[in-house]
């Protein structure tokens, strides 16, 4: 098989405090993947994302992304290729327009002119954003704000969109047509989510955090009914919502 995107080795990660928050975690995702990173509040999924793109850099085990090691001498060239969409878009969000937010990151690669405004409006019109281009991001509501967040890392054309909790706060349409943008990019996924229905929506595999270690990597469908192992982490999904009558699955 090709080179995974994504491959993580043996991670283990004590915070400056002492808390080990990660025992030897492993995970390979392919190419056009998309995976669930799901577990319980504390689980690690959080730790492992910020590895990803170098904020936390491996006490033991390693990182890579297309082969290239995450350290800190490649991190401009990782943060190119792994894209992370925080919870809040106020994270990310922080220039006088939409235009020069999205502008931001391929601008800082050295892009200018009609290169740079071709990869602003693509971005853009990926997740439907191209009318406010020239609207302040805090005059948009949530959903919006979370739609040009989408768009400033897609603009930097990733490898890997990591997204965490991208139905968050969402109406229901706005949290099916967020599920249409991600299923239309062709760009692999990795999403830390608990909204369970939404992960068997999105992603074909899910992955179990749980103690900082995986306990489990399947097809999302089996992990959604796998009682014991749902009970056992703490995973619950929504009253009245049954995996095995809302098919098909994501593939
Ligand atoms: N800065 C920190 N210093 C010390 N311990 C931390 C720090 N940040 C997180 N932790 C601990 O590390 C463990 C993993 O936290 P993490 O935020 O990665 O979990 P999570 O799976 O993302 O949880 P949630 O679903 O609640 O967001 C937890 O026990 C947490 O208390």
């Amino acid at each position: 098989m090709s080179t995974p995107v994504l491959e993580v080795k043996g991670l283990a990660y004590a915070y400056p405090d002492g808390h080990q928050a990660l025992f030897g975690v492993d995970l390979h995702v392919h190419q056009g993947e998309r995976v669930a990173l799901l577990g319980p509040n504390g689980a690690g999924k959080t730790t492992l994302v910020l590895h990803l793109n170098g904020i936390h850099t491996a006490g033991a085990g390693s990182v890579s992304v297309s082969g290239l090691p995450v350290e800190k001498a490649n991190l401009q060239e990782i943060r190119r290729r792994v894209g992370v969409v925080f919870q809040d878009p106020d994270d990310q969000l922080f220039m006088g327009t939409v235009r020069a937010d999205v502008a931001f990151g391929p601008a800082n690669l050295g892009l200018k002119g009609d290169e740079l405004d071709r990869r602003v409006m693509d971005a853009l019109d990926k997740v439907g954003m191209t009318e406010f281009v020239d609207r302040p991001p805090h005059h948009l509501s949530f959903g919006q704000r979370r739609r040009v967040a989408v768009a400033t890392v897609l603009a930097m054309e990733p490898e890997i969109l990591v997204l965490d909790e991208p139905s968050s706060n969402l109406d229901p349409a706005s949290r099916r047509e967020l599920a249409d943008i991600l299923r239309s990019l062709d760009v692999t996924v990795l999403m830390v989510t608990h909204d369970l229905p939404y992960a068997l929506e999105l992603c074909p595999r899910s992955v179990v955090l749980s103690g900082g270690t995986v306990v489990a990597d399947g097809s999302t469908y089996d992990v959604l009914t796998d009682d014991v192992l749902m009970k056992e982490n703490r995973l619950e999904l929504p009253f009245g919502f049954d995996p095995r009558t809302t098919l098909p699955p994501a593939r």
